[in-house]
């Protein structure tokens, strides 16, 4: 196949060897890797001296070295045929293409190189490899190639594309309780075992999770672009504002935070919440946004307090879920896997589920709700909600894994930038 990295035996091949190599509770099971076509490609060890790592950055995990010396160069044109964009995002695009020389089709995932370092093109490309193992994690192939403009690896296909699909933009409904509950068991899987490698995913939103079918049967969490071993110090990202946590909300200028689990299960929870209701349940969880601090009351209130009115629709069980995994104090926030004892309890009352079924009058009776709706791209309405502020600086340090400002674009200020 074009761009295969190459298999054990050619001196320069990313191998299961290599990948039987990592420390095990580190990524994890080494990915299963393919085989590919004898003699191809060059590998890039004769091509980059050892500065292509970059000035003052700390030295690569051995994985990533292996990986990129098998790195080839070559044109996206002249290997494939690129049949329909999937999708877009901060640092390039998500492409379906076909091989020039034949063979199955192949997703491509083409990060710009003006917006991607070499090395955070690695790491999110050895990070998908080693969670390829696990069912419920996008599977990347071991195809990957560097162009004059682009970094690429190659993926599977997800054909019905990401949960944002199932969402219509402006309309507070959201999905029937059996296929939330479908996502929520199965994302659950793969947070608990991204977790246990004390890996966080940092960008658990609905655009990164990826559909087999409509009925979310099988659905898998993708994007490792921003994950990051626990205890890495991070700052505040604005693009991932609506499903930040508090601890990461209140992060001021160039503040770290250490990372912990507890960020994804927060994002998963608000996940959850917008595939329950069609609305996000906050624009930002800070002061005054008043949503989040109705919230904020009622978690800190005593057992029993009423919920506030975007959490009345919930059974009671489902409310005590969302209060566990949206604890404001992150150490005593449930891990993400606690919602599978939850599945067998009714999350939505019967009057919001009858609702659900005949559609109309769901939709007036939301309209004085105080939720924030979902908009186009999978972003909180702006303006709704209390005052968005930016929480500016996307870069991280001392995490052992990368060096602060790292090819991370910042979205313009002031904006939640969730659209593609
Ligand atoms: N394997 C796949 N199969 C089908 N569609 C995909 C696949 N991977 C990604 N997509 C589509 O492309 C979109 C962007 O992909 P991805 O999130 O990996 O890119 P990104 O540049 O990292 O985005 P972001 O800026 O949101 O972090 C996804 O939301 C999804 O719609």
């Amino acid at each position: 196949m074009p761009g295969s990295v190459p298999s054990p035996g050619t001196g320069t091949g990313l191998s299961s060897r290599h990948l039987a190599r990592l420390p095990t509770g580190y990524f994890g099971a080494p990915a299963a890797v393919g085989t590919s076509a004898p003699g191809h490609p060059r590998s890039l060890a004769t091509t980059l001296p050892p500065t292509h790592w970059g000035p003052g950055q700390q030295r690569p995990l051995p994985l990533m070295v292996q990986t990129g010396q098998a790195v080839p160069r070559q044109e996206l044109e002249e290997q494939y045929t690129v049949l329909e964009e999937l999708g877009s995002g901060t640092y390039g695009r998500v492409v379906l293409t076909e091989p020039r020389d034949g063979g199955s089709p192949v997703v491509l995932k083409l990060m710009l190189k003006e917006n991607t370092e070499w090395r955070a093109f690695l790491r999110e490309y050895c990070i998908a490899l080693c969670l390829s193992g696990h069912a419920a994690c996008i599977r990347a192939l071991p195809v990957a190639f560097e162009s004059a403009t682009h970094f690429a690896f190659g993926q599977e296909l997800a054909p019905a594309g990401d949960l944002c699909t199932l969402l219509t933009p402006g309309v507070r409904e959201g999905l029937a309780e059996v296929l939330v509950k479908r996502c929520a068991s199965q994302l659950a899987e793969a947070l608990d075992f991204m977790h246990s490698r004390a890996l966080v995913h940092r960008d658990v939103k609905l655009d990164n999770v990826l559909l087999f079918d409509r009925e979310c049967r099988r659905v898998k969490l993708g994007d490792f672009g921003l994950t990051r071993l626990q205890g890495s110090a991070v700052r505040a990202m604005s693009s991932t504002l609506p499903y930040s946590p508090p601890e990461l909300c209140l992060l001021q200028g160039s503040d770290t935070l250490e990372l912990d689990s507890s960020l994804d299960v927060w994002a998963f929870a608000v996940l959850l919440f917008c595939l329950c209701t069609g609305c996000f349940p906050w624009a930002v969880a800070a002061s005054p946004d008043p949503q989040f601090e109705d919230f904020s009351a009622w978690q800190s209130g005593a057992e029993g307090r009423e919920a506030p009115p975007s959490w009345q629709g919930f059974a009671y069980g489902a409310q005590e879920m969302f209060r566990r995994l949206l604890r404001l104090d992150p150490d005593r926030r449930s891990p993400a896997i606690e919602v599978q004892k939850y599945l067998s309890l009714p999350w939505l009352t019967a009057q919001d589920t009858g609702a659900r079924l005949d559609g109309g009058d769901r939709q007036e009776a939301a309209a004085g709700s105080p939720q924030v709706p979902i908009t186009q791209g999978c972003a909180p309405a702006s303006g709704s909600g209390g005052s968005v502020r930016d929480a500016a600086g996307a870069g991280e340090q001392g995490d052992g894994s990368c060096s602060s400002g790292e090819g991370v674009p910042t979205p313009p200020a002031g904006t939640l930038a969730l659209c593609h």
